[in-house]
């Protein structure tokens, strides 16, 4: 379980507590205890379990969304669902004077409204996922291995990607077809003022912006770390330079703002193009575009790139 998106909610957190607290006190400013013998224990099962599971609901919201609108109106109506909930549950405890008898009369109230906020921001993650899919459905060629996913930016692996070139070797005819490998510079020095998480979500966000800026028969893989490979089948060079360099530069217009960061933090790619000669194999193809790149990196960060 993955909770790292937890700490970015705070302010929705702020609500949910909010909310329990507003409920308990009034329930037990206003409420008397009941005998136990008038208690339902099979009522406050029930209800205790809905007003539980409301809080587990709003848990996984919280570690699987970014913060954001939808977010916002997910854990804002299921918060006024937990308010009535609760009502509801300390309804089976206590008995409320004439004067009090509005709260359990109007406790249904804030579950409807939270209801309908819920029912807006599911049609709104609805159409979330719509657009989400289609960028995945282009990104797949159809085909979709799940085992060879990277966990980290849901973009295919090495393997996969040795896999594809092999395919497009032996199959003729032989059309153009091109690889493009990039490299974020200096990753290395990002994940040490930031940590290894803040450097995942980075990885994950350039990974996106990558699939956005690439058409539906390319195909993008992590290679290693913080590289990446493009491969662009029916593509001559100049165009692959093209398509890469616009890849480049959408990255380098992504202000990442690192959690707890004020200022945005920007990154550039390096990058190395080749295309598939007459007699290549795909281990050649892949140490050749890789040389050129830590060519390129060499020259423009002659100390820190081995030689
Ligand atoms: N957060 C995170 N870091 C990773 C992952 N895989 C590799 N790294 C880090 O990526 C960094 C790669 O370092 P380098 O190869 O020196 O890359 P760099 O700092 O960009 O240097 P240049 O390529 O010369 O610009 C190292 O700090 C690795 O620990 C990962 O999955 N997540």
């Amino acid at each position: 379980m993955n909770l790292s998106l937890l700490a970015r909610h705070s302010t929705l957190f702020s609500v949910l507590c909010g909310s329990f607290a507003v409920s308990t006190s009034l329930s037990i400013g206003l409420g008397q205890l009941k005998n136990l013998s008038d208690i339902s224990w099979l009522d406050v099962l029930g209800e205790g379990s809905v007003g539980l599971l409301s809080i587990v609901w709003v848990f996984f919201l919280l570690i699987s969304r970014p913060p954001g609108k939808v977010t916002s109106a997910l854990v804002i109506g299921l918060c006024c669902f937990l308010f009535s909930a609760s009502l509801d549950f300390y309804d089976e405890f206590l008995t409320y004077q004439d004067a009090a008898t509005g709260l359990s009369m109007f406790e249904s109230i804030p579950a409807a409204i939270g209801m309908f906020i819920m029912s807006y921001a599911l049609y709104q993650w609805h159409q979330e996922q719509l657009v989400l899919n289609q960028q995945l459905h282009s990104r797949e060629h159809d085909l979709r291995q799940h085992d060879q996913i990277d966990f980290i930016t849901k973009l295919y692996g090495a393997d996969y990607m040795r896999g594809q070139i092999n395919n497009k070797l032996i199959a003729p005819p032989h059309s153009d077809f091109s690889i493009v490998m990039l490299d974020i510079d200096n990753f290395d020095q990002f994940n040490r003022k930031f940590g290894h998480a803040e450097g995942d979500r980075l990885l994950r966000q350039i990974s996106e912006l990558i699939i956005m800026n690439l058409r539906s028969s390319d195909l993008a893989c992590r290679y290693a770390g913080d590289r990446f490979v493009l491969l662009l089948p029916n593509t001559g060079q100049k165009l692959a330079l093209e398509l890469a360099e616009q890849v480049r530069q959408a990255i380098f217009h992504l202000a990442y703002k690192p959690y707890q960061h004020p200022q945005a933090i920007y990154h550039n790619l390096t990058f190395a193009i080749d295309s598939v000669r007459p007699g290549d194999t795909t281990d050649n193809i892949i140490d050749r575009v890789n040389r050129s790149l830590d060519a390129s990196k060499q020259l423009l960060y002659p100390s820190e790139v081995a030689l």
